[in-house]
């Protein structure tokens, strides 16, 4: 039997990819095993990539209906999906480059091609070939969940592996989930020209993030046109009165909703079932997720596991910051455990909603004493010359540091990052607002947030009284 190799990566996405090519560098034998024809993972072909492209789309034909606004006459026909979306594919084959198979094996990595399942816990199969592995990463992601409603089978559907290949717009769209894939393809789509409903089963959009945030959000939305239901789980579909319209009843109350499209956007599944888990003896999660320890190692401590399919942040930076923590583990041997203090997430909503470190809810559930200083968009001159003043920044500031901020503001995705700075880096706010910002910057309202928190100290009545007796003792 041959001898088994140092590393094999289960999945060719971001956390499979990084895993990868680092273990090859460094001159292990490693294999990377993807069932796709092509590496990348859901992020270059049906997520970030994809979804943000079509964002810009919207955004141009946004910024064109709206230009008059700014003194300029434009008019604007309908837009054309076939030649948006032939844009949207020209940027994944634009960015695929990177993950060519062939930049990988001149890293030394062995790339192949199939679905991996195991057949004991140090051997998986890969098109009938037998592949051991003296240590393993799965890195095999997510697919979208789809929600029991009775009768979904019954309706065509889009999700986000299906979304981009769309030719024709949507007449009228409805949106089932109002999270992050939701909120951001609900706008696009809006923006492109469909009439869009979002149907939410919770009590808000965009649980994760700052409520006052999300409702400031939803009433932007609203006001762009978009049709927003929270509270209201989708109860049953059925095909509608043509051939390709769908109906959906809301809520109990059996409302319905006759649509062109329906995309479903009600959460992820990790892809993990294929794998065979429980030949290897892996321990799932209640949520399907694998178990991992703060070192990412699976319950076989020879398997270690980033991404999506463990969570607790499905996002590509967090399955790359997860790989970075398995090379250290199971490359260099040093014992790093993953630490998520101050994880940013960004939805590309126009304006962005952004946050990083703890939300107002979990500095109350740890007891963490804290002040929120609020400082709104309509007050930075730079937004105010751009026309986009919704929004504002909310700093969680605990013992003169920030522990949390979130932020709606245009390119607060951008913006976000000096805040994960400090919050990483435990760096005190007075420095904030003594550091320089350029004027006029969005960044500014950083500086403009951590002014406001300390102006009534600094013009409280003792320090007026203090600077007046300075003044009348020194020449
Ligand atoms: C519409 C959408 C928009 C998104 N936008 C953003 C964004 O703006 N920013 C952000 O940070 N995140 C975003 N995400 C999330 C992001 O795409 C994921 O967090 C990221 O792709 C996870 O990377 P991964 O390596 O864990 O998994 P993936 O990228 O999904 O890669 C997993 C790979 O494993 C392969 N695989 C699965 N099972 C097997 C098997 N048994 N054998 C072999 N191969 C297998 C799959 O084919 C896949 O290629 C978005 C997601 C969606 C759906
Ligand atoms: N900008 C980004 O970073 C970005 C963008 C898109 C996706 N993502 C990642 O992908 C993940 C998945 O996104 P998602 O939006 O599918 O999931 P999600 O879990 O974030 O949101 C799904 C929403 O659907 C709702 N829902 C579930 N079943 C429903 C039903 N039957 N009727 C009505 N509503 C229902 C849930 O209440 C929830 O709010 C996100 O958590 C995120 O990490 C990230």
């Amino acid at each position: 039997m041959d001898s088994p190799h140092d590393l094999v990566v289960i999945g060719g996405g971001v956390g499979g990819l990084v895993t990868a090519s680092v273990a090859g560098q460094l001159g292990l034998d490693v294999v990377l095993i993807e069932r796709e024809p092509a590496l990348g993972g859901d992020c270059l072909h049906s997520g970030c990539v994809p979804s943000k492209t079509l964002i810009r789309s919207a955004g141009v034909a946004h910024t064109a209906r709206e230009a008059g606004r700014f003194g300029v006459d434009a008019t604007v026909g309908d837009v054309d999906l076939t030649r948006v979306m032939a844009r949207v594919h020209e940027v994944i084959a634009h960015i695929q480059h990177h993950d060519d198979p062939d930049r990988f094996r001149g890293y030394g990595v062995d790339v192949r091609f199939g679905e991996a399942h195991f057949v004991d816990s140090h051997t998986v199969a890969v098109k009938g070939e037998w592949v051991r592995g003296r240590r393993f990463v799965i890195a095999t992601g997510s697919k979208p969940a789809i929600p029991p409603i009775p009768g979904i089978e019954t309706i065509p559907y889009l999700t986000n592996e299906t979304v981009f290949k769309a030719q024709t717009l949507p007449e009228r769209l409805a949106v089932v989930g109002g999270g992050a894939i939701g909120i951001e393809l609900a706008q696009a789509f809006s923006r492109l020209g469909s009439r869009v409903t979002v149907i939410e089963a919770g009590e808000r959009i965009l649980p994760k993030d700052d409520p006052m945030l999300t409702e400031a959000l939803q009433a932007h939305l609203q006001s762009e046109g978009i049709t927003i239901h929270t509270a209201t789980p989708v109860t049953g579909a059925r095909p509608g009165a043509s051939a390709r319209t769908a109906m959906l009843e809301l809520g109990e109350t059996g409302e319905t909703l006759e649509v062109d499209e329906v995309l479903i956007a009600a959460g992820r599944q990790p892809n993990i079932s294929a794998l065979d888990p429980e030949t290897a003896g892996l321990d799932l999660n209640a949520n399907g997720t694998l178990q991992v320890d703060a070192r990412l190692r699976t319950s076989q401590r020879h398997i270690y596991a980033c991404g999506d399919c463990v969570g607790p942040f499905p996002f590509t930076h967090m399955a790359e910051y997860q790989a970075g923590i398995i090379i250290s583990n199971a490359i260099f041997r040093l014992p790093r455990k993953v630490d998520y203090r101050a994880v940013p997430w960004v939805t590309y909503t126009d304006p962005e909603l952004a946050h990083v470190g703890m939300t107002g809810a979990e500095a109350e559930r740890a007891g963490i004493e804290h002040e929120l200083a609020v400082f709104p968009v309509a007050d930075v001159d730079r937004a105010i010359a751009e026309g986009c003043t919704v929004g504002e920044l909310r700093l969680r500031i605990a013992k003169g540091r920030i522990i949390g901020a979130s932020l709606l503001a245009p390119h607060a995705g951008e913006l976000i990052h000096e805040l994960a700075l400090a919050v990483t880096e435990r760096i005190p706010l007075r420095k904030l607002a003594s550091m320089v910002h350029a004027y006029p910057t969005l960044a500014q309202i950083t500086k403009r947030a951590a002014g406001a928190h300390y102006s009534p100290q600094l013009f409280s009545a003792r320090t007026r009284w203090l600077v007046k007796w300075i003044n009348r003792l020194l020449p």
